[in-house]
């Protein structure tokens, strides 16, 4: 019999179900062992078991519903010695709602040349003492085992849109494409045995790879439906690629996702990447954009960017935002914000860190309600003129 039918699926640790479509957006409900969380969302990241800058509390109030966590950050720093005894990340970071983890492979990957990649897994030299080290599907099961994550991502291999150095880089061929992904796949199978060994009560995702070539991405995705996950996310995008390309690829594999599990696309993106993701019936992001954008002073509004360093903020007394009701908003002019970043004051990062992630969360929340009123097409135009008006 296949491998698939000698399973006995452990309970996961996670509940989704639809609550509306419009065309291929999904207004969903996702329920995880540390609470409920309301779909479509985006998920701040935390690296380091912490957002850079960021309170938990300030984070709640923003309505923060799930955070990310990276397992090859924690694994070095602190380390699991660390982390046990709190029973994971939730305690030892005082984050108790829902907390995704990368499983490692994406930051391993990239390392660079300063990791070896084989069928067992990767080895490669701390880059925090140079010890030598080896992470595997299975390593990397234990560790967010450890890190006690809601949501468990599979140890995968990120397949690269360039071979080799950016400058005289080349397209990956479609056989390289395919070696990565039947290795993600391979991978997969080996995450599944170890989380359940381990007798894991989150959930653990799949993770479709694939390059830009569908047809590899139908095989990934029927290669992973075998292993029926609760969950699958969408690999191998916003890494260098151009925008026409990610959503080629976005159109043709999003809609193909099984409908009843969460989709999860890693990793994206701007506002307007967002939106078309959940047109394209995705339900979870994350991105460091809003947080390293905000500490090179790079702010999004509701009628487009706003770089703080420009001197024509240096006297302008009104808020970032005039329809942005966060602490920044309410609070600070972009006089002042801007004074802070010329300063270098370290207020600066926290307040347009602030600004930049209620942004994003409130975008969602918008998206959300549209999806509630069946007003996500009006609500996608509406959103593409005020961006293009200009600060
Ligand atoms: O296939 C993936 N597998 C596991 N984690 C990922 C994370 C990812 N993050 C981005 N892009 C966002 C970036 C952040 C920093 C450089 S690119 N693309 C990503 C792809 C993957
Ligand atoms: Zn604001």
């Amino acid at each position: 019999p296949s491998s698939a039918s000698a399973r006995i699926p452990l309970p996961s640790g996670l509940q989704f179900e639809v609550l509306k479509t419009e065309g291929h957006a999904r207004r969903g409900r996702l329920t995880l062992n540390h609470g409920v969380v309301e779909t479509p969302i985006f998920m701040p990241v935390g690296t380091y078991g912490t957002v850079k800058g960021v309170m938990p509390r300030s984070l709640e109030e923003m309505g923060a519903q799930i955070i990310l966590g990276n397992t090859f950050h924690l694994w070095l720093r602190p380390g699991m010695d660390v982390l046990r005894p709190f029973g994971g990340l939730h305690r030892f970071e005082g984050w108790h709602k829902p907390i995704l983890t990368d499983s490692g492979g994406f930051q391993v990957w990239s390392l660079g040349d300063m990791r070896k990649i084989s069928e067992e897994g990767v080895k490669f030299a701390s880059p925090v003492n140079g010890d030598k080290l080896f992470l595997t599907p299975e390593v990397s099961m234990q560790i967010q085992h450890v890190l006690n994550s809601d949501v468990v991502m599979q140890f995968d291999e990120c397949t690269p849109y360039i071979m080799g150095d950016k400058a005289s880089g080349r397209l990956t061929t479609e056989k390289e494409a395919r070696y990565s992904m039947e290795l993600s796949l391979r991978w997969a199978k080996r995450c599944q045995l170890e989380f359940e060994r381990l007798q894991n009560p989150n959930a653990l995702f799949g993770i479709v790879q694939g390059g830009m070539f569908t047809h590899l991405r139908d095989e990934s995705l029927a290669g992973l439906e075998l292993l029926d996950f609760p969950g699958l996310a969408v690999g191998g995008l916003s890494v260098g690629e151009p925008k026409a390309e990610m959503l080629r690829v976005l159109e043709h594999i999003g809609p193909r996702l099984p409908a009843h599990k969460p989709h999860y696309l890693m990793g994206v993106g701007t506002p307007e990447d967002l939106v078309d993701g959940v047109a394209n019936g995705i339900d979870m992001f994350d991105c460091v954009m809003p947080t390293r954008n905000a500490r090179n002073g790079h702010l999004f509004t509701r009628y487009g960017d706003l770089r703080l360093r420009n001197t024509r903020y240096k006297t302008d007394e009104r808020p970032l935002d005039e329809s942005c009701s966060c602490y920044t908003c309410t609070n600070f002019s972009r006089a002042y914000l801007h004074h802070l970043d010329r300063c270098g004051e370290m207020l600066g990062p926290m307040l347009t860190s602030v600004h930049n992630l209620h942004y994003y969360l409130d975008l969602m929340r918008e998206v959300r309600e549209s999806l509630d009123a069946g007003g996500f097409e009006a609500f996608r135009r509406q959103f593409a003129t005020d961006r293009a008006r200009g600060v």
